[in-house]
């Protein structure tokens, strides 16, 4: 029977504010442990991609979403777990977002991420990202 543990669902969120990004430093005992990461995590049974990018977010950097679109949705298999993701661009919110769980995390421009340590999934975003801001 197929491990379903080792291919998770995830919602992630791109946060953005006067062409800043929010990034946060995954735990070291994580998957892809110390990496930076925007802010998500998995979705649950029954939930939708957008549902759990709320919640996510509300959880882990205290913010409510309000505007947001969907940017793309990448597969992407590591050694040791497939993950999909499905990232937004959140551009309004509400709250001041920080690590709500501890985590570290900071504003970073454009620039910055493309020399941030992100798993190697995120390349993809950032393309995208580097293609809708023209
Ligand atoms: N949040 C997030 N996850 C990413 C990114 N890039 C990337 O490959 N991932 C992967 C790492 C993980 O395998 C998976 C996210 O799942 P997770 O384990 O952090 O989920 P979670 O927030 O529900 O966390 P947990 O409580 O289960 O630790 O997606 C990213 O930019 N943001
Ligand atoms: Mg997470």
């Amino acid at each position: 029977m197929a491990n379903l543990a080792k291919h998770v669902q995830v919602a992630v969120g791109v946060i953005t504010r006067n062409d800043q990004f929010f990034v946060c430093r995954r735990r070291a005992h994580q998957h892809q442990g110390n990496k930076w990461e925007f802010p998500g995590g998995k979705i649950d049974l029954d939930e939708s991609p957008e549902h759990a990018l709320r919640r996510e977010l509300s959880e882990e950097i205290g913010i409510i979403a309000r505007a947001y679109f969907h940017l793309l949705n990448l597969d992407f298999s590591y050694p040791d777990k497939k993950v999909s993701l499905h990232v937004f661009v959140v551009s309004d919110f509400s709250g001041e977002a920080y690590g709500a769980e501890g985590q570290e995390s900071k504003w970073v421009g454009f620039n910055d991420l493309l020399s941030l340590d992100f798993p190697d999934a995120n390349r993809t975003i950032i393309e995208k990202l580097a293609l809708i801001r023209g």
